[in-house]
């Protein structure tokens, strides 16, 4: 059980609840999630029984808020952190979250960055993956492959301050959401994440993959050249075309009307150009949950690769560290079986004064090293930037 002590620093004293702070924040363009305190931790278990045990949680426990808020780690056998608040607030429309921007770290304070692997090791890991979609008779069509750059800065980090930075770009959907403690000592996952892995509200089911990706320009004409360029460039809607497959053939059996009416389309952050798909149906059996829906669907090949279970191994393999929350699922759900999930992607795992940031970028025939590198580190630049930081400081421009 998680003392709720040491979730409530995430926002300053709310003075619509005084005395208590939020420990858990999911603000998006239209919706703010506030989450107080804790009254219960679900009971662990890999992803296969998730959506059981938080039926059963609301079962057992009809009283208090009816919400399960938290997080869903990448590995599918590793246990979601989903906790029962105390009290918890939604704001319907654009919510500002009325946090100073403040510093992250005193002025003068130097900051430890280190790449995890290195620049050199992340390009060679491409090369091996490229090397396998390219084996004769072997059926990989996608893998994700992702880097970490590790920063040590001189004080404890401020999360108020952090997610206050992130939510300057109103495109992405800003979130503070606590981890199971590391012995005894408080960590959260923090992002900015752009990508809607799935939506339930009563029966109606949403989905916004993205998966093909350009960074973009402060210049406007190279701006609209990069999306442009992205949009007709075959290499990346055959690589996000998997991410749409994989999320029909999932749905499918399970809704009537599904289809993506609008195609594919440019979506625009403040730092990338993706193309995302936006896809809705009606469930035929209102009994499917929003957490039944993630659990089917995660990890998505946006984050994993085609097919799941050999893209999977491949990561495992050339990846050789555990992404933890990073490229899980980050959101909520009630016992109606409504909930929103967002890909935990553009994030960091912060512990003190120690943050991980994370980014990876899908490998198909066609990808290059120096490519994804670049990819991943413009990736980077949501976070780096709340840190006060730009991404040729990672030694990368
Ligand atoms: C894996 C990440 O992003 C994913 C990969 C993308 C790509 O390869 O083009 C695009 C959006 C995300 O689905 C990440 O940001 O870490």
């Amino acid at each position: 059980m998680v003392h709720p002590s040491t979730l409530n620093d995430i926002l300053p004293e709310d003075r619509a609840f005084p005395a208590n702070r939020p420990s858990y924040v999911l603000r998006s363009g239209d919706e703010t999630l506030l989450a107080y305190g804790v009254a219960r931790e679900l009971p662990g278990g890999t992803i296969s029984d998730l959506a059981s045990r938080v039926r059963r949680h609301f079962e057992e426990y009809p009283t208090g808020p009816d919400i399960l808020v938290g997080a869903i780690p990448y590995a599918r056998e590793a246990s979601a952190y989903l906790l029962r608040p105390e009290k918890a607030l939604r704001v319907m429309g654009r919510h500002e979250l009325g946090v100073p921007g403040g510093h992250l770290a005193p002025q003068g304070f130097a900051m430890q960055v280190t790449a995890d692997p290195s620049a050199d090791a992340f390009s060679a890991a491409v090369a091996r993956g490229l090397a396998r979609l390219c084996e004769d008779g072997g059926s990989l069509r996608k893998i994700v492959l992702s880097r970490s750059v590790r920063l040590a800065v001189g004080n404890d980090i401020s999360i108020p301050a952090l997610i206050a930075r992130l939510a300057v770009d109103d495109a992405v959907v800003t979130f503070a959401t606590p981890l199971p403690p590391r012995e005894g000592s408080p960590r959260f996952l923090v992002g900015a994440t752009p990508e809607l892995l799935v939506e339930r509200r009563g029966p109606r089911v949403f989905s916004h993959p993205l998966a093909g990706s350009a960074r973009r320009s402060p210049d406007s004409v190279h701006d609209r050249e990069a999306a442009e360029a992205l949009l007709r460039s075959e290499k990346d809607r055959r690589e996000h075309a998997l991410v749409v497959e994989q999320i029909m053939d999932v749905l499918s059996p399970l809704c009537t009307d599904l289809a993506a009416p609008d195609g594919v389309m440019l979506k625009a952050t403040r730092s990338m150009w993706h193309l995302g798909t936006r896809i809705k149906g009606t469930l035929k059996d209102i009994g499917t949950s929003s957490i039944e829906l993630a659990a089917l669907l995660h990890p998505t090949p946006a984050v994993c690769g085609m097919p799941r279970s050999e893209a999977d191994a491949a990561i495992r393999d050339l990846e050789g560290y555990d992404r933890g929350f990073y490229a899980g699922a980050v959101g909520w759900c009630d016992s109606s079986g409504d909930g929103r999930w967002y890909v935990s992607i553009r994030c960091a795992e912060i512990e003190g004064r120690n943050a991980r940031l994370y980014a990876g970028a899908g490998i198909v025939p066609g990808s290059t090293p120096e490519g994804e590198l670049a990819e991943t580190a413009h990736k980077f630049s949501a976070m780096l930037e709340a840190f006060g930081l730009s991404v040729a400081q990672i030694g990368e421009a």
